[in-house]
């Protein structure tokens, strides 16, 4: 079996799922992500109100092999059930809405699983890849400083379809079909009050104006924050018309209607944030799995390629090293 790595482009879920079954399979990886850390859209934010969820509110497991994982990263501390009190709005009123699905999330934070996930996998932070080239046997890749990185026998493309394109000019039939994924932005706001709010709520579905969906941090097991921090995420459709507006306009127009919502008097927020996450979601789900020219050993993954959601990108993941696994095994 090869000693040359395979490079992984993308710490998030989707990376590091495929990380850790190549590396199951007993083949080396080596990942490399822009940001300072892992998670992606499942990180959290470091605040002075603590940790913050402020991209995935919290995650469903209908796939079997998912939730096998789920029960694993609870048994590692990872992750927790969430039994939120839900609300949703339904023609203007706002009223509890139960239902029997299981939620979960990471503890103490969302960030928590892809730290656990990542462990001791060698990683390059802080390095933006800008060009993936093939030479005669093997991968190298370009970050936007001009280094380069390789040799790689594989290479996993696994950032968000908009981005993954740029990156799979080697593979023009994967990047054509990433080229027609539309990604929906989501602006994401998230409100800290010194008074506890006198709301029954922790978790609300409202999917109207400028509102999706709005959840109470210290409802999620293990958070020690000492404000009553809420985070809210707007709606595909307001995001996209208010994509360029400014962090206080926005945090002003989802407070206000976050307030016209609420069953309680709102003091005013002692602490605010707003994160704009240009590609959040894919605008339509894929059954594709994963991408992948495995004669050249060029994979892309990540939610795009299914459901849009942690659960989909996770067995993205898992699905281009399964395709990996299998070529090498011919
Ligand atoms: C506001 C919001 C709320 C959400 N709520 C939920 C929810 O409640 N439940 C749920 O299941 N899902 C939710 N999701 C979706 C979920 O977060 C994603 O489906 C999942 O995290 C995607 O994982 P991924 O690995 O495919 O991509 P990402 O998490 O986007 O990971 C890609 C990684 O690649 C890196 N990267 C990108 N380009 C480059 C490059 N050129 N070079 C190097 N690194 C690069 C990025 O920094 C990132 O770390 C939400 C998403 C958002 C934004
Ligand atoms: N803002 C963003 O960028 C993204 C948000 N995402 C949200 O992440 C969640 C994940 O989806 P699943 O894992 O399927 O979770 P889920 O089963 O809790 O929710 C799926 C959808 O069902 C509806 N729903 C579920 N429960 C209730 C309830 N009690 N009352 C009323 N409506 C309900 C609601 O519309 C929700 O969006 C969804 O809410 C997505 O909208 C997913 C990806 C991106």
């Amino acid at each position: 079996m090869s000693s040359v790595s395979i490079a992984i482009i993308g710490a998030g879920i989707s990376g590091l799922s495929a990380a850790q079954a190549l590396q199951e399979a007993g083949l080396p990886v080596h990942l490399f992500d822009k940001s300072r850390g892992s998670g992606g859209r499942m990180a959290s934010k470091r605040t002075e109100a603590g940790r913050l969820d402020l991209g995935a509110a919290y995650f469903t497991a209908r796939d079997r092999r998912f939730a096998a994982a789920v029960r694993d990263w609870q048994a590692r501390g990872w992750a927790s059930e969430w039994r939120p009190s839900l609300y949703e709005l339904r023609q203007g009123q706002l009223g509890p809405s139960q239902d029997e699905q299981e939620r979960y999330v990471g503890t103490p934070s969302m960030s928590a699983i892809t730290r656990g996930l990542l462990g001791e996998t060698p990683v390059t932070f802080g390095c933006r890849i800008t060009e993936i080239f093939r030479g005669t046997r093997h991968w190298t890749l370009q970050d936007a400083d001009g280094q380069s990185y390789g040799p790689f026998s594989q290479v996993v493309v696994a950032i968000p379809a908009t981005q993954a394109c740029n990156l799979l000019t080697a593979a023009p039939v994967l990047a054509g079909k990433a080229a027609n994924v539309a990604m929906e932005p989501t602006w994401s706001v998230a409100l800290g009050f010194s008074t506890p709010l006198e709301t029954g709520m922790d978790g609300c579905f409202v999917r109207n104006g400028a509102l999706d969906w709005f959840s109470r941090d210290r409802s999620k097991p293990g958070r020690d924050n000492p404000l009553d921090t809420w985070v809210m995420h707007a709606t595909s459709q307001w995001s996209r018309e208010h994509l360029d507006a400014s962090k206080e306009t926005v945090i002003e127009h989802l407070h206000g209607a976050f307030a016209e919502l609420l069953d309680c008097p709102l003091p005013e927020p002692a602490f605010s944030i707003a994160h704009r996450w240009l590609y959040a979601r894919p605008a339509q789900p894929h059954q594709w799995g994963s991408l992948a020219d495995v004669d050249m050993g060029i994979h892309a993954c990540g939610d795009w390629c299914l459901s849009g959601r942690v659960e989909g990108a996770w067995l993205s993941g898992r699905e281009a090293a399964r395709r990996i696994i299998e070529h090498l095994d011919k």
